[in-house]
């Protein structure tokens, strides 16, 4: 296994071995490639702690983890309160606001993280940065109805400050990525003072109309975990205390 993938593996399971309590019955599920390690630990906690938890996915990658590890699948709208949120990040800064979306996944990924008592990030030392943009610099990523993505660019370009923005195309499929919604990816980088407080251009884009959600999440977190190569984990709370923490047998 690789040190990256290590590090997903050892913040994933230390964020579960804390905050995926045997009371907890309705589960968050986020996407990516941290959180198969997340649901490989829930796993690990038995049958009986899993016997009458629903879990809930973020996606159609999620939706396969919940049912491939024969865990119940539920849905957001049977169950919109959620007693724990566990997702991967592709930056997060000190203060706990993060980009999410690098797998277009990021309104449910939102509506997940807002439903839930508690959120909690999970991720590979590389996504822990002073500022967003530092390391992820593919840009902001902002799901938009396909009709009106043109408009939003424009937008983007010449009133928000990105001129770079850009449509995020598939890989093997000619055209844009479509997204679990139907909708389109644009991916906008902005300038550094621009995400020092990132909460102002989430407001003004999500402002934007045609914009469905944008992958700035501000202050949704209680903790973030980072796998260390070393073999600990970083962990950042919402007050913006850091512990250091080893890792679990
Ligand atoms: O849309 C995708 C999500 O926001 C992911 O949680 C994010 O991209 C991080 O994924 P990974 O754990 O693969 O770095």
């Amino acid at each position: 296994m690789s040190n990256i993938e290590a590090s997903k593996k050892l913040a994933a399971y230390t964020a579960v071995d804390r905050h995926v309590k045997p009371e907890h019955r309705i589960i968050g599920i986020g996407s990516g490639s941290t959180v198969p390690y997340v649901v490989e630990r829930i796993v690990q906690q038995g049958e009986e702690a899993n016997k009458g938890r629903v879990f809930i996915p973020t996606g159609f990658q999620s939706k396969e983890l919940i049912v491939s590890s024969k865990l119940a699948l539920g849905d957001v709208d049977e169950y919109p309160t959620i007693d724990v949120t566990l997702d991967g990040a592709d930056e997060v800064d000190y203060q706990l606001n993060c980009v999410k979306g690098g797998g277009a996944c990021h309104l449910r990924e939102k509506v997940l993280a807002e439903a839930a008592n508690t959120f909690i990030l999970v991720a590979d030392y590389r996504k822990n940065v002073q500022y967003l943009g530092t390391n992820f610099v593919q840009g902001v990523p902002i799901e938009v109805v396909p009709f009106a993505y043109a408009k939003v660019l424009q937008n983007l370009h010449h009133i928000l400050g990105s001129p770079n923005a850009v449509l995020r195309m598939a890989v093997k499929k000619a055209g844009p990525v479509v997204t679990d919604n139907g909708n389109f990816i644009i991916d906008a980088p902005f300038p550094r003072e621009k995400m020092l407080d990132p909460y102002i251009i989430m407001a003004q884009i999500k402002m934007l109309t045609g914009v469905v959600e944008v992958g700035l999440f501000c202050r949704m977190a209680k903790a973030a975990y980072f796998g260390n190569e070393d073999g600990t984990v970083t962990v950042r709370w919402d007050d913006e205390k850091v512990e250091q923490v080893a890792a679990p047998e």
